[in-house]
């Protein structure tokens, strides 16, 4: 009999951090969700002997050939616990990656080949035995704070194991357990450690699990029970950035100066579980509710400030949304990136919404209306 070729789609969300960035790092909690836009994955299995990638947000396309891939996975196997930081990693697949890439490619290419012989090691499958193509489309920008790449390692994460679960088992299935989905985010944690150096395991989390969560470094997960899902308006600063770098300059601000940073990290810390009750609690809607959660959001984006996060840019936007009575902070690492705007259930009929709508527009500002709290990975048929 023939034998089926798999064809699949998976998707899974962006992440916005409500509360809690940079703190976060240093074991304090933070509140994030996932965003209304989404990363999409279509796996096909094809007739030719080749793995073809085509990852359109950072145009690269490229072709594996399988025989190439195998001699790899082969040394892989039995070899996984000396490819401990993300040096050893890149230096083991580097002899499959073209040198004419940007260092966003580079690193897209051999997250993409530590994911696929991480998961198929893990499951037994010693060879892959047909090609097959891989495409990614976006409706995240790329290095904007909004867990592209992490939501990128989770699409990738739940090919392979959906596509291993298939060959090992023949579970055709489609359907992620529990189990799945924590296997998923663990190795969508490995790509981010490639991406990002230390990442805190934040962004993989959200973007797994979607929702809202309360995220404590080496801590069980923490679901927030909302009621509904959280209205924002993401204003896109257009100033690129690195959250490698920005984490690094919070660390030597922290070395100079401990206590004080100590105590910001602190207060940050009481802000994000202050927020996580009210985002759980059946009134966020309600103004009184809606004020505080204003009023935390104020004091959040001053306590970045005052940790150096912010930027010109972000600065302006933080007017405009003051300006039209709104509360605004940085999301994710700062220095460039997304603006959050907070937004009450009923902001589509205000007069204000569209005031702020406008003047955003005229600072040369473009955004984009969403919410938070939405589904996590999904795979489904194409
Ligand atoms: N949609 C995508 N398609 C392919 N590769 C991606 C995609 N998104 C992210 N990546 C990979 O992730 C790498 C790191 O992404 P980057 O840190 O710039 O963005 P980010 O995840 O959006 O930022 P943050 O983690 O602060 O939210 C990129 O260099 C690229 O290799
Ligand atoms: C700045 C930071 O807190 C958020 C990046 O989205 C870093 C991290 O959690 O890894």
């Amino acid at each position: 009999m023939a034998r089926i070729q798999l064809a699949f789609k998976v998707s899974a969300p962006g992440k916005v951090i409500l509360h809690g960035e940079h703190s976060v790092v240093y074991g304090k909690p933070a509140v994030a969700g996932a965003v209304g836009a989404r990363n999409s994955l279509i796996f096909r299995e094809q007739s030719h002997d080749s793995i073809d990638l085509d990852y359109t947000s950072i145009s690269v396309q490229h072709k594996f050939a399988v025989l190439e891939v195998n001699k790899v996975l082969e040394q892989f196997s039995g070899n996984e616990n000396n490819l401990d930081s993300s040096d050893k990693i890149e230096s083991f697949f580097k002899c499959l990656i073209p040198d004419n890439l940007t260092d966003q490619g580079r690193k897209g290419l051999t997250s993409t080949l530590y994911l696929l012989c991480g998961i198929l090691s893990q499951n037994k499958i010693k060879s892959i035995s047909t090609g097959f193509s891989i495409k990614i489309t976006s409706e995240l920008s790329v290095g904007a704070g909004l867990g592209s790449s992490a939501s990128f390692g989770v699409c990738l994460s739940a090919a392979f194991i959906t596509y291993s679960k298939c060959r090992s088992v023949g579970d055709l299935s489609l359907d992620l357990s529990p189990e799945d989905k924590n296997t998923i985010s663990n190795w969508a944690f490995e790509s981010e450690k490639i991406m990002h150096g230390t990442p805190s395991g934040v962004d993989n989390t959200v973007c797994t699990f979607g929702s809202i969560v309360k995220f404590t470094k080496l801590k069980p997960i923490e679901h927030v029970d909302i009621k509904r899902k959280i209205n924002i308006l993401l204003v896109d600063s257009k100033v690129s950035r690195s959250t490698i770098k920005l984490v690094k300059q919070v660390a030597e601000l922290k070395q100079e100066f401990p206590s004080i940073v100590d105590h910001m990290l602190s207060a940050m810390e009481e802000v994000a579980n202050h927020a996580a009750d009210l985002y759980a609690s059946d009134s966020v809607d309600s103004n009184c509710s809606f004020e505080k959660l204003k009023k935390l959001f104020q004091i959040n984006n001053d306590l970045l400030k005052g940790i150096g996060v912010s930027h010109p840019k972000l600065e302006n936007i933080f007017s405009i949304a003051l300006a039209n009575g709104y509360s605004s902070k940085i999301t994710g690492a700062g220095g460039g990136g997304y603006a959050l705007i907070l937004l009450p259930d009923s902001y589509k009929e205000m007069e204000s919404f569209k005031t702020l709508c406008s003047d955003l527009e005229n600072a040369g500002f473009s955004y984009l209306e969403t919410n938070v709290g939405g589904p996590g990975v999904v795979v489904e048929r194409v």
